[in-house]
């Protein structure tokens, strides 16, 4: 089953949304057009997406550059064998055809050429069999064996022993893909109730061959002309897929620009907004970068809820993965219930947790937490924070307090400032931005819940509106529920388009 093919069968919410849409759209004013659809997007030549991004430095002041980037253990260890959240999954390889020869001028099979018995025979000569058989062998294999049974009506239960058929290989257990767990596709891997071909081992009995069905001729394929109607229902699906107004309008004013009255199919405008989605994103898919400053001081904010300590986990542990000595500081002071979490976190993960008394200063527990990375050579320090809503301006202020103090230890750090986004809460996450920039100096944001949303639109929003890094999304709560992000990907799901 290629790539696309488990996608769709498990297309989240989301896409469902907007594939609708897309097709409602052409079929509404659509005509049936006998001309053949659109050949499929030629795949862009393999491009590694590399570790360390081409981009200069988000801060090119006193910080070094960067000498790597999250997540390097997914993207740079080419002996892990390929696995279906691997960004760079390709369709399966075409069945080889028959050759064209295999039919004479008239179109019919030729005959089987005679063996021209030119060299030592490739042919492996079947075994003469040494005992002969002493029952005579059905003349078809449809007739049913002769039973001993005085009954005079044959049974029709003992069938002839089927021909032994190959053994299907089962495939190996496989974790659900990326995009599989993306938007709904279920986030924990043994919580997959996806059907592995592999627990069913019994072969089926061949069927009978069937005669090949007649070939008929190909459906003529849907169209509508590109009119002004066709972009309004445009615009609408696109709003109503999360990407907000300014964006939906923007993008549907380049999907028509050079293209009004021309006849386009479903498959064609779900290309064309693919295209132009992965066109906003391509230039916000940037890995976190990792400098060569020690410790770097990694700072994660975000409202009530988003998933910063899990997020904080997750990176954690690719960190210590990719051999980095990262330390994780409480900074959610005022709940003891956080803290408990983090630590949970800080031992899946492997890595020290720094904590402070409850109810004390978050800014001076981040002050300590700097000292004691700065003694202890870490390369990685992670700060939590307590969920704060955008719109309480006492804890956005205690967020720039804790910036500032930080700045007195290291005055080039946070060298991250992370937001953390629920992609649930949908159009709500740019407000979020707005907010959390102009205190805290975001530099890049992580998109969890992307597993379980109907959401996904807004992220086209956040990077056509804001142009911040997505460094990674989160698709499940388990530890490793964390992947780079893959603008092409993301774009061909959200619209349901299939290579
Ligand atoms: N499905 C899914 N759940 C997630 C993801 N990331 C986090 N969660 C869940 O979201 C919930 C909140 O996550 P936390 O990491 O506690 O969020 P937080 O931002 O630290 O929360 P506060 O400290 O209360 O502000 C938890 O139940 C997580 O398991 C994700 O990518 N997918």
């Amino acid at each position: 089953m290629s790539f696309f093919k488990k996608l769709k069968s498990r297309m989240f919410k989301s896409s469902s949304k907007l594939e609708e849409g897309l097709d409602a759209i052409v079929e509404e004013g659509g005509e049936a057009d006998p001309s053949p659809e659109d050949p499929p997007r030629a795949a862009p030549p393999a491009q590694p997406r590399p570790a360390v991004p081409e981009d200069p430095v988000p801060d090119p002041g006193d910080t070094p550059p960067p000498v790597d980037s999250f997540p390097a253990t997914r993207e740079t260890d080419p002996s892990e064998a390929p696995t279906d959240d691997t960004p760079h999954l390709v369709e399966e390889t075409t069945v080889p055809r028959e050759p064209s020869d295999a039919l004479d001028a008239d179109g019919l099979p030729r005959a089987p050429e005679p063996d021209i018995p030119v060299e030592a025979d490739p042919i492996p000569v079947p075994e003469p069999d040494p005992t002969p058989e002493p029952e005579p062998e059905p003349v078809a294999p449809a007739s049913p064996v002769p039973q001993p049974s005085p009954e005079p009506e044959p049974e029709p239960e003992p069938e002839p022993e089927p021909e032994p058929e190959p053994e299907p290989q089962p495939e190996p257990a496989k974790k659900p893909g990326l995009m599989g767990r993306l938007f709904g596709g279920g986030s924990a891997p043994a919580a997959d109730p996806a059907p592995q071909p592999a627990a069913a081992p019994t072969p089926m009995p061949m069927p009978t061959p069937t005669p090949p069905a007649p070939s008929a001729a190909p459906a003529p394929t849907l169209r509508r002309v590109m009119d002004d109607a066709m972009l309004e229902s445009l615009e609408e699906v696109l709003i109503a897929a999360d990407m907000g107004v300014d964006t939906a309008l923007r993008v549907s004013a380049n999907i028509a620009e050079g293209r009004m009255g021309r006849k386009v199919s479903t498959n064609e405008i779900k290309r064309i907004l693919a295209d132009e989605i992965a066109r906003i994103m391509e230039p916000v898919a940037k890995p976190l970068p990792i400098y060569p400053k020690r410790p770097q001081v990694v700072l994660v904010v975000g409202v009530n809820g988003s998933g910063k300590t899990t997020t904080i986990g997750k990176l954690a542990s690719q960190f210590k993965a990719a051999g980095k000595s990262v330390v994780i500081a409480a900074g959610d002071t005022f709940r003891a219930a956080a803290v408990e979490q983090l630590q949970v976190w800080g031992d899946r993960a492997g890595v020290p947790v720094l904590t402070a008394p409850e109810g004390s200063d978050p800014a001076s527990l981040a002050f300590d937490a700097i000292k004691q990375a700065q003694a202890s050579g870490a390369d990685l320090l992670m700060i939590d924070t307590a969920g704060r809503l955008q719109n309480r301006a006492d804890l956005m202020e205690e967020l720039a307090k804790i910036v500032r103090v930080i700045r007195k230890v290291d005055e080039t750090a946070p060298h991250n400032t992370l937001l953390v986004l629920d992609a649930t809460t949908g159009q709500n996450a740019l407000s979020q931005v707005e907010t959390f920039r102009k205190l805290a100096d975001v530099s890049g944001l992580v998109m969890t819940k992307l597993d379980g949303t109907a959401k996904g639109g807004v992220l086209v929003a956040l990077a056509d509106k804001f142009g911040l890094p997505i460094h990674a999304i989160g698709v499940g709560e388990q530890i490793d529920d964390l992947a780079p992000f893959d603008p092409e990907e993301f774009a061909d799901a959200l619209t349901g388009y299939e290579r």
